[in-house]
C-alpha cells in the first residue's frame, strides 16, 4: 500500500491508500453493485466478502465494523453531471439520537473508489485545501469528530461534479459506540 495523500492538522487526518482493497474482492463488490440500484446498502452478513473486508478493515483502523457499530457499505453511482454538494457526515448532536441508530455519531468515514473517472468526480475538502481525485482501488478515511466527540466544521467535503465517464463509491461510515478513542494512537501503523 502506498500513499498517495496525507494531510493532518489538529483535528482531522486525511488519508489516501491506494490498491487498499484486494483485486478479488474490488472485483465481487463491483460484481454486487452492478446488479444494484443507485444508493444500495450492502447488506453486510449475506455478503461474506464483505464480511472479509470489514475484518480487514478492523485490523487496519483499529476499530470495530461489526454491524451494530457500522452502517452497511452505501454503493453510490454518479454519471456525467453527478454531484455530492458540500456536507457533513457528522450530524448535529440534538439529532444523533433520532437519526443514528446506534445512538452515536459517526466517528469516521471509508470511501472507496470502485472505478476510475475519466474527467472530474475529486472528494474536495474546501477548508482543507485537499482534492482527492478517486483511483479504482483506493480508499480515503478521515475523521468527522473532535477530540470531544462533536461534530469538527473542517470536514466539510464534497463529491465534485463529473465531466466525462461513471464514478462508483462504497462508503463505510463507523459509529463512535463502543470503540476505543485511541485508535488513532493505538494503530499508528495505519495512519503513517
Ligand atoms: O462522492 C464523493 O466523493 C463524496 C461522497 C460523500 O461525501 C458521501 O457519500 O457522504
Ligand atoms: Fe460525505
Amino acid at each position: 500500500m502506498e500513499h498517495l495523500n496525507r494531510c493532518f492538522t489538529a483535528k482531522i487526518k486525511v488519508l489516501l491508500k491506494k490498491n487498499i482493497v484486494e483485486h478479488n474482492l474490488l472485483v465481487c463488490l463491483k460484481l454486487i453493485i452492478e446488479n444494484w440500484d443507485r444508493f444500495s446498502y450492502l447488506d453486510d452478513i449475506e455478503y461474506p466478502l464483505v464480511v472479509r473486508l470489514n475484518a480487514f478493515l478492523e485490523r487496519l483502523t483499529g476499530l470495530r465494523m461489526n454491524n451494530k457499530q457500522t452502517e452497511n457499505f452505501q454503493i453510490v453511482n454518479y454519471g456525467i453531471g453527478g454531484e455530492y454538494k458540500p456536507h457533513y457526515d457528522w450530524v448535529e448532536d440534538r439529532y444523533v439520537s433520532s437519526r443514528m441508530y446506534t445512538g452515536t455519531n459517526r466517528i469516521l468515514t471509508i470511501l472507496f473508489y470502485l472505478s476510475d473517472v475519466e474527467v472530474g468526480g475529486s472528494t474536495v475538502f474546501p477548508h482543507l485545501n485537499i482534492a482527492v481525485p478517486p483511483k479504482k482501488g483506493s480508499a480515503l478515511f478521515f475523521t468527522n469528530l473532535d477530540e470531544k466527540g462533536h461534530g469538527d466544521s473542517v470536514t466539510l467535503h464534497a463529491g465534485c461534479p463529473v465531466f466525462f465517464g461513471s464514478k462508483w463509491i462504497a462508503n463505510k461510515w463507523v459509529h463512535i459506540k463502543d470503540q476505543d478513542m485511541n485508535f488513532l494512537q493505538t494503530i499508528p501503523s495505519v495512519w503513517t
